[in-house]
């Protein structure tokens, strides 16, 4: 960890995590990840200890998430925040645009390319390209023409892959469940590793909120601290249980 280290009090402050590059390292595809059991054990302890004010923030859609985190049933927020499931059980979906025309738009590179995989959501397309990542700037190109006539959507850059999903992000998904019991009035600590977990760390880290973000991994961010990976994320989320309720994260 570096930078700046902050006392985590079990009934003060709510943890928000990303999933992947996060929790789990990232794989040669999304269905190839592997989730280490502690994991599942470290999370049920969290969720247990905190009253509950444990959320994972992800771009993944609901039913991934808890099908990887099975048998536990985490507050979630889904595909960048446009789906949230609250700590009470109910199902918030925003609003968001048909995919279809889009993906009639990007089908073709795909069709004509090998190692281009097109992920579908409700209301976000991932265009990935870690099998062929010279095509990097070709995909980019062609999803910036395809928005062209799809105002629906927000372009993003990820890891070896460019979404479009909907005009949605993480803090807003952050801020809403900071609304709702058992969340409400605490510090909120947020942990991620792309940029689309930026908005997380700008929404926990402003004045009002006073929380702190976690950046995973290297690249630019303005999270106040650091981790160098998953793993690394683990022991923190292990150390801050062992110390409990004295801990940090
Ligand atoms: O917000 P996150 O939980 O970090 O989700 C971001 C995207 O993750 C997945 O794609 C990424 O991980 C895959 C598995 O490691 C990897 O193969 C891919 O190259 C990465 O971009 C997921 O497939 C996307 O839907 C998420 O938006």
């Amino acid at each position: 960890m570096t930078k700046q280290t902050r006392h985590y009090d079990f009934a003060a402050d709510a943890l928000f995590l990303d999933f992947d590059g996060t929790l789990v390292d990232l794989a040669p595809q999304p269905e190839d990840i592997v989730v280490p059991p502690e994991l599942i054990t470290l999370l049920q302890r969290i969720q247990q200890e905190s009253n509950g004010a444990l959320a994972i923030v992800s771009g993944r859609p609901l039913d991934q998430l808890d099908f990887f985190l099975a048998p536990l049933r985490l507050p979630l927020a889904g595909v960048h925040g446009a789906e949230r499931r609250t700590a009470d059980g109910r199902i918030i979906a925003q609003p968001v645009a048909d995919v279809h025309h889009l993906r009639q738009r990007l089908m073709p590179l795909v069709n004509s390319h090998d190692g281009l995989q097109l992920e579908i959501k409700r209301g976000a397309l991932a265009l990935h390209y870690r099998h062929a990542a010279h095509l990097q700037q070709r995909c980019i190109d062609t999803m910036i023409d395809a928005l062209k006539h799809e105002p629906g959507f927000t372009m993003l850059n990820g890891k070896m892959v460019v979404e479009a999903k909907p005009h949605v992000n993480k803090g807003d998904a952050v801020a809403a469940f900071l609304h709702e019991t058992p969340f409400r009035g605490r510090r909120p600590v947020f942990i991620g590793d792309d940029i689309t977990d930026e908005a997380g760390f700008a929404l926990v880290q402003s004045e009002t909120m006073n929380g702190l973000g976690i950046k995973v991994g290297a690249g630019p961010s303005q999270a106040f601290a650091r981790v160098d990976n998953p793993a690394a994320v683990l022991g923190l989320l292990r150390q801050a249980l062992d110390a409990h309720p004295a801990s940090s994260l």
